[in-house]
């Protein structure tokens, strides 16, 4: 009887599940690249230990000869092989004291399975759930927003009758029922169309795999996760007509309803890499990802699940609140809503952004913070689920950075996953994760804000930014990066990210 192991993999603020299937042999677990699961950390082995099933049975082995294992309450001697159970807690010690595990696998769950079972498996924490229809049994799956819908999405942009999905005479057909904002297969807007098997579906804020006569979908809750996976920008060296990277082989992932902050002196790439995210300017190379789906040759349909807040506000200074909402609500939500469920959608976004009691104030009459909260409600009514602010906080009061920072934080925890480009580093601390970049577009740090300083070694942040000047410097935490538990997370999910990283770092150091 095959069997699966699940370990909740807990690092940092961090939590990740993996599920191990006993039909796929043993799992190495170490620094190596050709460990089943790579842990590029200090005061780790090449091979650390591995997780084994025979005869039903799930064991743990120490490999390592220098750095040790701890088992519940103590350390494997090297070698050692222990039985695993529900509750057994495996940790290591990364920054080398004895008495702190940095990184713990606590064994939640063994479970027998019946037949065989695909390969190890990342699970996402609390952010989705995926479900499976059978189109077949049903014949016919009516997608919308819908009550009598068979699959409802809960969201202004969706049609209340979208699209819908039909099995007749053996083939599987998707149609579009006249929705505003559109339905995509493979990335093509279509208004009927045959499905093949592995095909993927995108109406706004949802996408679906269809396999097998099944439509496999994510239910989310809200925010959506972004992987970028060695992503470079290359261009034209308008000086030397030469090939030059300004975004240069940046991975990183941004988790489903984060907060994350993009910082980096001027120069150093950020608009550059906010717009490989957006597609608006794609990646020369390497994949952006959303929940994991390649975004490449998708994007009209991707564009659905995006907000972007310019960094300009744009907006007619002689409208109110509520009108200038309500214009663009009819614009955006699609054309059958009523006008009370436009009113209640307009009535949601004031409210999401702390305005409730401002609606019939003219924009004119508005600070700069709330205008930029009006700009947020906007992008916030079409129900992104991945919201980008390009400098929401320059030219504001210092009081008021601090209060669009808490928005952010917010929304995020709320809404949807929130990234800011940033120059003001007052009240970085209130975001999730930091991403860094240094001359040259390179990705030198991506972590919690409260490891900054530890990690860049300063007191003051001034003096990263100095730091993140001298190119030697930016090659050295490039290939730190490439040691964080972070990158490390990203690379077992993802290991093309870590081709980069032993490509441009010797990992022995
Ligand atoms: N064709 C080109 N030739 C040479 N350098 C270029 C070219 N295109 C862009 N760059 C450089 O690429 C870098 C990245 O620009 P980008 O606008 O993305 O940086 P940024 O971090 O957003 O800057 P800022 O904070 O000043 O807005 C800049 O240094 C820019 O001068």
């Amino acid at each position: 009887m095959a069997s699966e192991i699940v370990f909740l993999i807990t690092e940092q603020r961090n939590k990740q599940r993996i599920t191990l299937p006993s039909d796929r042999g043993a799992y190495r677990f170490g620094r190596s690249a050709q460990c089943e699961y790579v842990l590029r950390r200090n005061n780790v082995g090449d091979r650390q230990f591995t997780i084994a099933c025979a005869d039903g049975q799930w064991t743990i082995t120490d490999d390592s000869s220098d750095c040790n294992t701890w088992y519940n309450n103590r350390y494997l001697t090297a070698g050692e092989t222990c039985a695993l159970q529900p509750g057994d807690v495996i940790g290591l010690n990364t920054d080398g004291d004895a008495a702190t595990q940095e990184i713990t696998f606590r064994v939640e769950e063994i479970r027998t399975v019946q037949g065989s079972v695909e390969g190890p498996r990342q699970e996402q924490t609390d952010a989705a759930v995926l479900r499976e229809v059978d189109i077949r049994r049903k014949k016919r799956v009516l997608i919308g927003r819908g009550d009598d819908c068979d699959i409802k999405l809960v969201s202004d942009r969706v049609s209340r009758h979208h699209c819908e999905v039909v099995y007749r005479d053996g083939q599987f057909e998707v149609r579009d029922l006249g929705s505003t904002n559109g339905t995509y297969v493979d990335g093509v807007r279509i208004s009927r169309t045959a499905l093949r098997s592995g095909a993927v579906i995108n109406v706004p804020t949802q996408v679906f795999a269809f396999t097998g006569g099944l439509l496999h979908y994510h239910e989310h809750k809200s925010g959506i996760s972004v992987q970028l996976l060695n992503v470079y920008k290359t261009v034209q060296d308008r000086n030397t007509g030469k090939p030059l990277n300004i975004v240069d082989g940046t991975s990183l992932e941004i988790e489903p309803n984060s907060f994350v902050v993009l910082v980096g002196g001027s120069g150093t790439g950020k608009s550059s890499l906010l717009t490989c995210i957006t597609g608006t300017d794609p990646c020369t190379a390497g994949s952006v990802r959303f929940d994991g789906l390649e975004t490449r040759g998708n994007r009209n349909a991707f564009d659905a699940v995006l907000g972007y807040v310019p960094q300009r506000d744009i907006m007619h200074d002689n409208l109110t609140v509520e009108q200038s909402l309500t214009f663009t609500a009819k614009l955006r939500i699609a054309h059958d809503a009523s006008k009370a469920e436009i009113a209640a959608a307009v009535a949601h976004a004031i409210e999401a952004v702390d305005l409730t009691g401002r609606e019939k104030t003219l924009i004119s009459q508005l600070s700069g913070g709330q205008k930029k909260r009006v700009s947020i409600a906007m992008e916030l009514l079409a129900s992104p689920r991945l919201l980008i602010l390009d400098e929401p906080t320059s030219g504001l009061s210092p009081d008021l950075d601090r209060s669009m920072m808490e928005l952010c934080r917010k929304l995020s925890h709320q809404n949807c996953t929130v990234l800011m480009v940033t120059h003001n580093m007052s009240n970085i601390n209130l975001c999730d994760k930091i991403a860094f970049l240094g001359v040259g577009g390179v990705l030198c740090y991506y972590g919690p804000p409260e490891n900054l300083h530890s990690y860049f070694d300063v007191e003051l942040t001034s003096d990263i930014f100095e730091k993140l000047r001298v190119p030697e410097l930016v090659e050295q935490y490039r290939c730190q990066y490439f040691t964080t538990p972070e990158f490390n997370r990203l690379a077992a999910a993802w290991p093309e990210a870590a081709q980069e990283a032993d490509k441009r770092c010797d990992q022995s150091n």
